[in-house]
């Protein structure tokens, strides 16, 4: 591997941004302003809502975001590109703005998340490793807000590192993990970074190095005050709990008994009997930790067959988003100067759900003020004002026959500015107020959006407003698109 000391992540992009770039600048076009906007088309694991998360990463990004003397020294001298278009490069940075929905927040098929308003070539560039960011937090902070759904009031740690891909999808999915609700991480770095409270036991190699439960159990309770015995590594029953229970006998106080962990086996059983084992001791207190490829499927299981499971330890399925690897949000220019004013721009599909939306727009959660409790989010351009409304309509975007009418209701913006003129304005808030924003919007769907199988479909509805824009621009690029079509033939 090459290394440089001045590496920065403004190369971390695919070859066609740079020759697109390229392209723009060639044909001076390169500042006109552009809207792109970031948005995914399909919930993820089939759940009814999103956790956006990836927000801090983004904006640290930003910030960095300038092509060092290696990036163009490598651009020039290994890929040929003309040193004119180089030195202009040196001058790149991020200038534009940056609206974003917030960490934490709930997230829905086919609504904007980030907004980018930029010279044309800035906001091209930045593209893939936005994309990069939040495909990947929130695609995790999604999955772990599944798992603790099912968890309910139980602790859920991250034990996920060794199994994530690579060292930075473990630090950021750790993070992300924390937004989506897990209470802890066994990965120091991220407590270092992030300050997610950090936890662990032990492995079963310390049970293998001293050869039986006892001598090792004994041997950690010499040293930790804190302890939390596994006890599965060769009869959970007849060797490791008794192990346990004898350790806490002997040593009384001088320890604290917090737990045992289950890492093989039935687990519904071995909890069962373990906590029959353990209370009978007078230990009341002790917890039970259970591990081993648990997702939210097994945890559900588990608590259906009355698993006495107090904390669960969860890695790769929620580190790797087993079940869905890719969450598929999308970049799409939405609006475009042209002749020095903005033009709205439509990507064309022949299936009504991927036809892009136009133009330029905010997100509303449409909150009833009855019984607080979404109604769904609304879409609409930047010019209206849902909020002074006293009724509002809100109709499904391509079953439009589908609608209703609210009242009484309040429209919360779901986006904040971010980025202002290249530079950051907002202060991100803890990472646990982020968490906790998540849970509090959780109280406001509900429960039919937020089972974990075949949940009902939250609704994204455009305001009238906002679908003439879309229905006007389709006829028009219709209509331009024949007319090319015909010149051609
Ligand atoms: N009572 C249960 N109901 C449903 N799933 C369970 C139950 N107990 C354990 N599981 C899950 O079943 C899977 C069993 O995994 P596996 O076949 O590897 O067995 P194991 O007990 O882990 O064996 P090993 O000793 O090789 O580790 C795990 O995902 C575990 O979480
Ligand atoms: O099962 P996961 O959800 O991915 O959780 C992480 C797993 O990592 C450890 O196993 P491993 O076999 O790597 O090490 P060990 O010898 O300490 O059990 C731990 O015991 C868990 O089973
Ligand atoms: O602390 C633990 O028990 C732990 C940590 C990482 C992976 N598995 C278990």
């Amino acid at each position: 591997m090459n290394t440089y000391s001045d590496d920065s992540f403004t190369l971390h992009t695919d070859l066609y941004q740079i020759n697109m770039a390229e392209t723009y600048w060639r044909d001076h076009v390169h500042e006109h302003r552009a809207v792109f906007e970031v948005y995914f088309r399909k919930l993820p694991f089939g759940n009814g809502y999103g956790v956006f998360a990836g927000l801090e990463r983004i904006l640290q990004y930003i910030q960095q975001f300038r092509f060092s003397d290696s990036d163009l020294a490598f651009l020039k001298e290994e890929l040929g590109y003309d040193p004119e278009f180089i030195n202009y490069l040196r001058t790149v940075s991020f200038t534009g703005n940056i609206t974003s929905m917030v960490e934490g927040e709930l997230v829905f098929a086919n609504e904007p998340i980030l907004r980018i308003e930029a010279p044309l070539i800035e906001a091209q560039l930045i593209e893939t490793a936005v994309l990069n960011i939040v495909n990947y937090h929130t695609l995790i902070a999604t999955k772990a807000s599944r798992i603790k759904q099912v968890v309910g009031t139980d602790v859920v740690m991250e034990f996920g590192t060794r199994r994530a891909q690579e060292l930075d999808a473990a630090i950021w999915g750790t993070r992300a993990a924390y937004i989506g609700g897990f209470e802890a991480t066994s990965n120091v770095r991220a407590a270092k970074l992030f300050g997610i409270p950090v936890a662990g036991t032990h492995a079963h190699s310390m049970v293998q190095t001293y050869r039986d439960d006892y001598t090792a159990f004994k041997k950690y309770a010499s040293v930790h005050k804190e302890c939390v015995f596994l006890v599965d590594t060769y009869d959970t029953l007849k060797s490791g709990v008794p192990a346990a229970i004898k350790v806490a006998q002997e040593l009384g106080d001088a320890i604290h008994f917090k737990g045992i962990r289950l890492d093989s086996g039935d687990l519904a059983y071995l909890s069962k009997a373990a906590r029959k084992m353990l209370d009978d001791a007078g230990f009341h207190h002790t917890k039970i930790i259970a591990s081993n490829d648990l997702d939210e499927y097994t945890i559900h299981h588990l608590k259906s067959q009355g698993a006495r499971i107090d904390t669960w330890g969860i890695g790769t399925k929620v580190i790797t988003a087993f079940d869905q690897p890719a969450l598929g949000a999308v970049y799409k220019l939405v609006s475009i100067e042209e002749n020095g004013k903005m033009t709205d721009t439509i990507k064309i599909s022949g299936n009504p759900e991927k036809v892009s939306t136009p133009g330029l727009k905010h997100v509303y959660r449409i909150i009833n003020m009855v019984n607080k409790k979404s109604e769904g989010d609304y879409i609409a351009l930047d010019e209206e004002r849902p909020e002074k409304e006293e009724r509002l309509k809100m109709f499904h975007p391509t079953h439009t026959y589908i609608s209703k009418f609210v009242t009484n209701f309040e429209a919360k913006k779901l986006q904040v500015d971010v980025v202002k003129n290249g530079t950051v304005v907002y202060q991100l808030p803890s990472l646990l107020s982020s968490q906790r924003y998540a849970k509090d919007n959780l109280d406001l769907l509900w429960d039919e959006y937020k089972r974990t199988m075949n949940p009902e479909e939250y609704p994204v509805d455009l305001s009238q407003k906002c679908w003439n824009n879309k229905m006007a621009c389709i006829t028009e690029v219709q209509e331009k698109v024949q007319k090319t079509i015909e010149k051609m033939t």
